[in-house]
């Protein structure tokens, strides 16, 4: 079994927020897939969107400490395994998924989750959800789940609104399979009011949301309470929160 790995390495949670399901602030490991289908302007990890040039991938021989090792793509399920084992510190809440877009390689990921189950690790899966097809091979396995809700501007795909739509969908795979999920929703300083409104109804009744802010941040605070408002009129002041990308303040992977 192959993988198109990115990284793996060991840090805290950094976004999430407090809502139901977050696992912000809590010690991972996280396994970063090389591949993505999405093209969101604001990625940060726009490095590894394309799989084909990732040619090899890197894991942290000690957690924190800035030093890595690199192996060539594809890895094998063997050293990605042995890659996290490494890195475990006895303190590690779940093994993060993510990428690029862990879904994408289904299988593999379908393998490492089980694997990591085995030994004992909860795993979190951190996904756009745009593949509602591929969600189903592995919401069985998932015990944390957060979902992008991709808005207009993060001009994602041509047909964002259907993509929204799948993403619910993901939402709705994950919940009945028992993960605890929340989405994710990246505003920016062009977000529209309506569209936050429209997300905000979609997840009335199915899961929490937290909004996050763009980064760098650009968006004033008076529109990002009124998104934060507008979302808690629609789906209850419990449902809604603000999460903040905290890994790149305290200056952490
Ligand atoms: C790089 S993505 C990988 C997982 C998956 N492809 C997705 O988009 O959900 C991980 C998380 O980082 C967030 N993210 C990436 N770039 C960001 C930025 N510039 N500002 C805020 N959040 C960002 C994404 O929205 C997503 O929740
Ligand atoms: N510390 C930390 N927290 C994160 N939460 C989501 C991340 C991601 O890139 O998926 C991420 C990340 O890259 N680092
Ligand atoms: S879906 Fe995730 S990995 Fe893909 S481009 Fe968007 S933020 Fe980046
Ligand atoms: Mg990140």
């Amino acid at each position: 079994m192959k993988l198109i790995m990115a990284e793996v390495f060991n840090s805290w949670q950094g976004e999430g927020g407090s809502v139901e399901g977050s696992a912000f602030g809590r010690r991972q490991i996280f396994v970063r897939f090389a591949g993505c289908d999405l093209n969101c302007v604001w990625c940060d990890s726009k490095e590894f969107i394309d799989a084909s040039k990732v040619l090899r991938w890197r894991y942290e021989v000690e957690p924190f400490t800035g030093k890595f090792e690199y192996k060539p793509n594809p890895a094998s399920l063997g050293e990605v395994v042995d890659a996290i084992l490494r890195l475990d510190t006895g303190d590690i809440h779940s093994i993060s998924y993510t990428g690029g877009e862990p879904t994408l390689q289904v299988r593999p990921l379908k393998a490492l989750m089980e694997r990591m189950h085995e030994l004992g690790f909860s795993n979190f899966l951190e996904t756009h959800g745009g593949l509602p097809e591929l969600i189903k091979e592995v919401a069985h396995l998932t015990d944390y789940a957060s979902i992008d809700i991709k808005d207009e501007t993060a001009k994602a795909t041509e047909d964002w609104k259907a993509l929204v739509l799948r993403e619910v969908e993901s939402i709705r795979i994950l919940k009945e399979a028992g993960a605890e999920t929340y989405a994710k929703l990246v505003v920016t300083k062009d977000t529209k009011i309506e569209n936050v409104r429209w997300y905000a109804s979609l997840l009335k009744g199915l899961a929490p949301l937290v909004i996050q802010p763009r980064e760098p941040i650009d968006i004033s605070q008076p529109k990002l309470m009124e998104f934060y408002r507008e979302a808690a009129l629609i789906m209850g002041r419990k449902n809604v929160g603000l999460s903040f990308q905290v890994h790149k303040y305290l200056n952490v992977l």
